[in-house]
């Protein structure tokens, strides 16, 4: 279970459906996690979660696991400096989040012989580079789109929100919107100027992003410290941030899930 700071990620077993819930929906998961037991079947010996989401969320989740399944024993994942062939560049692992490291983890497990970027397009997008040694050189954090979006309409709330209806309406974001916005003449040409307040601000929070991640990309492969390399993007975001960057990159939704498989192995 990936438990972010937008949704709750699941599956059972390494290769089951994936199924998301928002935090606002909470107080329905365990219900949901019996839903899928009885669809997918098989019997449940263990839930790993890797948390990022704050303490009471957490908190939340262990107690519907304590009620609804009370014989099933609980792993909380956590960084480590060393885990399936990852040396993780921070000097403090516990500093280091745990979905940003299951990401590593299944990078390394994919490519383990090449230098991987590795995108984590959340609540918060996350950029890290690991060297096709498995040293992970360190990474960046900003705000994903709709971050960027809640923070600016919190300080200038005349601007209304921008791309909250699209999420509510489950179309995945920004893209529906954007896409209205970033081509107006249905050309596949992004638009650079807008002509109305809502276009405005998705076309903004869109330049930041597309500006930042190819910029800081492009970077990194001027660096000779930080040899080619491949690009996974992970995350619900992901498939709206490869529409976005101007070089190959492999978008693996499920980069997180997949890795806290393959630690949890090792953590047991
Ligand atoms: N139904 C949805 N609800 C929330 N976010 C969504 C949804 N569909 C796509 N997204 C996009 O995915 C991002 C959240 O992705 P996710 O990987 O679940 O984040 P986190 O790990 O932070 O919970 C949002 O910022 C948004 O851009
Ligand atoms: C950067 C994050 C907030 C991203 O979380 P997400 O967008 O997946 O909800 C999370 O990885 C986190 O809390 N990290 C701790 C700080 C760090 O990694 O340096």
């Amino acid at each position: 279970m990936d438990a972010g700071n937008s949704r709750i990620k699941w599956r059972v077993g390494p290769q089951g459906d994936v199924h998301t819930l928002d935090w606002a929906q909470a107080e329905e998961w365990a219900t949901r996690l019996m839903d899928t037991l009885a669809a997918e079947g098989g019997v449940l010996k263990r839930v790993v979660v890797a948390a990022v989401a704050p303490p009471a969320r957490c908190a939340l989740i262990k107690s519907q696991l304590a009620a609804a399944l009370p014989d099933v024993s609980v792993q909380w994942l956590r960084s480590r400096a060393r885990c399936c062939g990852v040396r993780l560049g921070y000097p403090d692992p516990g500093q280091f989040g745990v979905d940003r490291f299951c990401a590593l983890v299944a990078a390394r497990a994919r490519h383990p012989d090449q230098a991987v970027l590795v995108i984590n397009a959340g609540t918060a997008v996350t950029m890290d580079y690991m060297n096709a040694s498995g040293d992970h050189a360190g990474g960046m954090i900003m705000p994903s789109m709709y971050a960027m979006e809640v923070g600016l309409t919190a300080l200038a709330p005349n601007l209304g929100p921008f791309f909250a209806d699209d999420r509510a309406s489950g179309t995945g974001g920004v893209k529906k919107k954007a896409s209205k916005t970033a081509k107006p003449d249905n050309s596949g040409e992004v638009g650079y100027l807008a002509v109305d307040t809502h276009s405005a601000l998705v076309l903004g929070a869109r330049w930041m992003m597309a500006a930042a991640v190819n910029q800081m990309a492009a970077a990194l492969m001027e660096d000779a410290s930080t040899p080619a390399f491949r690009i996974l993007i992970g995350g619900g975001g992901g498939d709206d941030l490869q529409s976005m960057l101007g070089m190959p990159a492999m978008h693996v939704p499920d980069l997180v899930l997949e890795g806290i498989v393959l630690a949890a192995r090792q953590q047991r």
